[in-house]
């Protein structure tokens, strides 16, 4: 089945690349003025195999599409293009909850596109570490099986391992809530805090993750694999992270470019916001949303944290 990626950015562009291994791959952008290198991963060329296109109508002529839009203009483009996406193989590769819906990339498709396959890429996998073929291993999560494994075959190659689950849920939250955690890791060590702290705002924040996917209906081992537990080693602990870089800025109390993609500070709120309406106790996103607000200092976030009524672990 022909395969055409929509978003052109960082992450768009490498699973071009990578896909490329395979056959022909369609990359869709909104802006494509940059021609063969996208500025967002400098110095790396596309391969022959890759076309590159702004008309949509041409481009979601491939039968799986794959979604690499932020998570918080996926919405208001599946409206606009609605028609275009219908009884297509979709595969989201966003990590976010939208925030006017308080719902993940599956749910919002599945309203749109109510006849479409869906499915969600996610994992441990900085764009510019697959664009330059470096080995990496992902989770494809679909529902359907038959689709799940033909997902699976197209999309791995030699240096793109896919692991598959049916759980859809558990998948994309855990790449969501990760974004939000990397900001607490990047906070903590941009303030000064440490290693050791950083090491308890991993685990707590997994424990936060596990809470409230869980309680969505989430295997706990998902959390537990590459989209949840691995993406969260990756990005709490790596500069090359733009949700724990930003983190750091807050951290230092410094600026930060706001054209850059941070999905976990409207994460965070979306979080925040379905933590109450659920009745959860998410106190680590809870600070995250107010910290990239400018709601709240780092230090009463520290404190707040430090000083809740003790608990069993
Ligand atoms: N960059 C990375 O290392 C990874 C990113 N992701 C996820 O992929 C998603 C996309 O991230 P990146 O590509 O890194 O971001 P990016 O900031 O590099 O690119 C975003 C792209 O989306 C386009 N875009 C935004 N709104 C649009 C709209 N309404 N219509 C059409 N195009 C629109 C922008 O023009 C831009 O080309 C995010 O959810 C991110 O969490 C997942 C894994 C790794
Ligand atoms: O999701 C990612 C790596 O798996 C990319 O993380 P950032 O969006 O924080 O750069």
């Amino acid at each position: 089945m022909s395969v055409a990626i929509l978003g052109a950015g960082a992450f768009g562009t490498a699973l071009a690349i990578a896909i490329s291994a395979n056959g022909p791959v369609t990359l869709w952008g909104r802006d494509i003025s940059w021609g063969r290198e996208n500025p967002r991963l400098p110095g790396i060329t596309l391969p022959d195999q890759v076309t590159v296109t702004a008309d949509l109508q041409a481009a979601t002529q491939a039968g799986t599409l794959l979604l690499a839009l932020p998570a918080q203009a996926l919405g208001a483009f599946l409206s606009e293009h609605a028609d275009l996406l219908q009884d297509k193989w979709l595969v989201s590769t966003a990590k976010g909850i939208d925030l006017t819906r308080l719902t993940g990339p599956s749910t919002l498709i599945a309203e749109v596109c109510p006849k479409a396959t869906i499915a969600v890429l996610t994992g441990p996998s900085f764009a510019a570490d697959i664009a330059r073929g470096l080995p990496t291993a992902l989770t494809l999560a679909c529902a359907e099986d038959r689709a799940a494994q033909a997902l699976q075959q197209m999309l791995s190659t030699p240096v793109l391992r896919l692991y598959r689950t049916p759980d859809v849920t558990g998948a994309e939250l855990g790449g969501a809530l990760k974004n939000v955690i990397a900001i607490a890791a990047g906070v903590v060590i941009g303030a000064g805090f440490g290693d050791s702290a950083r090491a308890a705002i991993i685990t707590r924040g997994f424990a936060e993750m596990t809470r409230l996917a869980t309680h969505l209906g989430a295997r706990p081992e998902t959390l537990a694999g590459l989209s949840g537990l691995g993406d969260l080693t990756l990005t709490c602990t790596s500069v090359q992270s733009r949700n724990f870089r930003f983190g750091q800025a807050l951290g230092k109390g410094e600026d930060f470019d706001p054209a850059t993609t941070v999905e976990g500070a409207a994460t965070a709120r979306a979080v925040t916001a379905l933590a109450e309406k659920l009745g959860l106790d998410m106190p680590i996103a809870a600070m995250v949303a107010k910290l990239s607000q400018g709601g709240a200092s780092v230090e009463h976030a520290a404190e707040y944290l430090m000083t809740r009524p003790l608990k069993e672990e």
